[in-house]
């Protein structure tokens, strides 16, 4: 008897191959089992979505190649996990082999079925011997506060995904601890997967689930899935994760298509945060995603019978709007926890007038004198600046040469410490000219401010400032530059909560989940620029970065008070009387996130309204234009055009990146339903469109579901 088995391969987008190709096999094959099948020369691997016992309608068996090998030893994936795929892929617009195939280890691909099978018996025996070693006494879990406990209990029980809307210092981590320990206690086949921003940012996270965690159920229970993982790292953990072995799966947005057969609680640290929307590829949110996949696996446990569920947790200080708006609305459980643990309070505001300060001064005298008190009381600060290097541009005074990447349409940035103008865009780097390139003049000179030269500024203004021990005081930098090499992140870290470092210079990666101990000053320095970004989402991104800075400041109440001082959220800004500002005054997340909806009702923008962007790369500037506005006509007469918008194509923001030019159009209708399928139904005319003389020189075009920015 033969099969006539449909498998997804990893074709690339919009290749025109079909979601599923036939082949032919002389086995039964279960949906979700993983085989390689030759594909025009090559030999790839697939998953078997079906596998009819009849060829489809006009197809022979001459016209069908067998399947190679399969994969056995490997469990299939399961029915959940297939939807959660088919949804990704048809709700992204992107083809079902390239979702399905992108959330399988890369390593996977290239191992024949007798090392896959080696493998499987290495990881085995390892857990085997795993249970030998006596584990160590878990380590205690803190009494919860009564906000914690209330969290805790409701998430056991709430039927819908629950926000939890917890203060910066709230103690969401130790809720999660808990809520993952339930889980796992009450299943033996129990799976939990955590999902954070960046996991490199907060090894701290980390070391809690594993301290936790590995006392309980062993050294293999803990698994993480991200992309700084070597291949080997990342076959293990998902072949970990897939076969059950993994309790616990720690990873950021791409572990949310990881296969979890005994997923039970979904846990989203800082929801609020744009890096769990994919940027390429299936342009997907895990945040989104994790939501959609608890239902699945909730629809399943139901139809199984008993009270079995998997919940979802989306835990932030300062939500996306987009959550917000659906706890407003009742989809999602509301879960609040206003209390810092310890009872401290959040840290007070000081708004600086920069209209009222020197001329030049990129610190306000006022911080500093604050800074370099706290510094001899041995507090910490913390100054956040968003911009890497010493200077965002170079220019010549005399000519008005400008340090100009020659391949983006962007200015390089000026790196005082190794001597470089670096485009951030394109990477192109070039040692710091002597003189100007283009007239000779000597004197040529940064405009704007970077961390390092804010780092340099701030080492100099403090350098009369002595600790308590008489030391002088110590200004450290971290930011995408300072922590490039491995493992000098953990160490940058490391100084910090060691108390080594008295003031810390950064990037938004400051702000992130760090639980400082000792700082009870944050400044933020450039505050204005995310005021008046043309990007509707711009005010509540400023909104979050300084709330969730400020949330550094103060975490220890009994340290605090110890010092007799209340900690403080400088924040230096030519518009203090911008409303933003009352609502951080007070702390008052609601009453900005009910404003801002309010806008955005409005003006009918997310979450009132939906989006989707179709993006174009081409040779030329009115080549990405050109694609982009007929794709636009070639819409009309498709089925929901008229509930549909379609902007004109405008370039991006910076519209030539290593020289490819990049232009947009805004797609918006009033409801999501009438927005997918109307994408679905354009998708075979972008296709077409790619032929049109006007569109020659066009590169690629991608669609963007709900995009971040436009
Ligand atoms: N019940 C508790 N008893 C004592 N300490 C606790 C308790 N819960 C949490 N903590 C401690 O309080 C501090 C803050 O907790 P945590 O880092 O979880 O806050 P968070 O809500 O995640 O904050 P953020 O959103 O700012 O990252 C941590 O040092 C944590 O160990
Ligand atoms: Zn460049």
């Amino acid at each position: 008897m033969a099969f006539w088995p449909n498998v997804v391969v990893a074709t690339p987008a919009h290749s025109g191959v079909g979601s599923s190709l036939t082949y032919r096999s002389e086995l039964s094959l279960t949906p979700g089992t993983l085989v390689r099948v030759p594909l025009g020369a090559r030999e790839v691997l697939g998953v078997v979505w079906d596998c009819p016992p009849q060829p489809p309608e006009g197809l022979t068996d001459a016209q069908t190649r067998a399947v190679a090998d399969v994969l056995v030893g490997l469990p299939p994936l399961n029915a959940r996990w297939r939807q959660l795929v088919k949804f990704a892929a048809q709700y992204y617009q992107r083809g079902l082999g390239e979702v399905a195939l992108a959330a399988l280890p890369p390593q996977l691909r290239d191992l024949s079925t007798v090392q896959l099978a080696r493998r499987l018996k290495k990881q085995e025996k390892a857990r085997g011997t795993a249970g030998d070693t006596t584990p160590s006494p878990p380590a205690s879990a803190p009494a919860l506060s009564d906000e914690q406990q209330t969290a805790l209990q409701t998430l056991d029980t709430a039927k819908a995904p629950v926000l939890l809307f917890g203060a910066t210092g709230s103690g969401k981590t130790e809720v999660y601890l808990q809520a993952t320990q339930q889980a796992l206690e009450a299943h033996t086949d129990a799976q939990v997967l955590v999902m954070v921003p960046e996991i490199n940012l907060t090894p701290q996270l980390e070391a809690r689930f594993r301290e936790r965690f590995e006392p309980l159920f062993g050294a293999d229970a803990l698994v993480c899935l991200h992309s700084g993982m070597t291949p080997a790292q990342r076959l293990a953990g998902w072949l970990a994760a897939h076969t059950g072995q993994a309790r616990i799966v720690l990873g950021t947005r791409m572990a949310v298509l990881a296969s979890l057969p005994g997923l039970r609680l979904i846990v989203v640290d800082e929801e609020h945060d744009p890096s769990y929307k994919s940027q390429e590829g299936a342009r997907y949110s895990a945040r989104d995603l994790a939501v959609y996949r608890a239902k699945v696996e909730n629809e399943a446990l139901s139809a199984q019978g008993g009270n079995a569920r998997c919940q979802v947790v989306l835990g932030s200080a300062t939500p996306s709007l987009e959550t917000w708006h659906a706890a407003d609305q009742g989809r999602y459980l509301r879960l609040s926890m206003p209390a810092r643990i310890g009872g401290g309070a959040l840290p007070r505001l000081r708004l600086v007038d920069m209209n009222h300060q020197p001329k030049g001064a990129v610190l306000a005298p006022p911080l500093v004198a604050a800074m370099a008190e706290r510094i001899a009381r041995g507090e910490q600060c913390m100054v956040l600046l968003n911009r890497r290097g010493y200077a965002p541009v170079l220019a010549c005074h005399d000519c008005g040469w400008k340090s100009a990447c020659p391949h983006c349409s962007a200015y390089r940035v000026f790196h005082k410490l190794d001597r470089t103008l670096r485009c951030h865009h394109c990477g192109f780097t070039e040692r710091v000219p002597r003189a100007c390139p283009d007239c000779g003049n000597l004197d040529i000179a940064p405009i704007g401010k970077g961390t390092e030269q804010l780092e340099e500024q701030l080492a100099g203004l403090l350098a009369n400032v002595q600790r308590p021990d008489g030391s002088p005081a110590r200004v450290a930098r971290m930011d995408a530059d300072s922590t490039r090499l491995k493992g000098s992140l953990e160490q940058q870290l490391a100084t910090m909560h060691s108390g080594e470092v008295d003031v810390l210079v950064g990037t938004q990666m400051i702000a992130k989940g760090h639980d400082f101990r000792r700082i009870t000053l944050v400044a933020g320095i450039n505050a204005d620029s995310g005021l008046f970004a043309s990007d509707y989402r711009a005010p509540e991104r400023l909104f979050a970065l300084l709330m969730q800075a400020g949330g550094r400041a103060g975490r220890d109440a009994a340290f605090v008070n110890s010092q007799g001082s209340a900690s403080e959220m400088w924040v230096q800004t030519w518009t203090p009387q911008h409303p933003l500002f009352d609502a951080l005054r007070r702390h008052d997340f609601p009453a900005f996130a009910a404003q801002q909806l309010a806008e955005r009702e409005n003006a009918g923008m997310p979450p009132f309204g939906h989006q989707a962007l179709l993006r174009a790369d081409a040779r030329s500037q009115q080549a990405a234009q050109a694609y982009l506005n007929a794709a636009a006509q070639a819409a009309d007469g498709l089925p929901h055009r008229d509930e549909i918008t379609l902007y004109p194509a405008v370039p991006l923001t910076i519209q030539r990146v290593a020289n490819v030019e990049r232009a947009q159009l805004l797609v918006e209708a009033s409801s999501r339903g009438a927005l997918q399928r109307f994408l679905s139904a354009w998708q075979p005319v972008l296709l077409e469109c790619r032929a049109l003389p006007q569109a020659r020189g066009l590169i690629r075009f991608a669609v963007d579901v709900d995009p971040l920015s436009i």
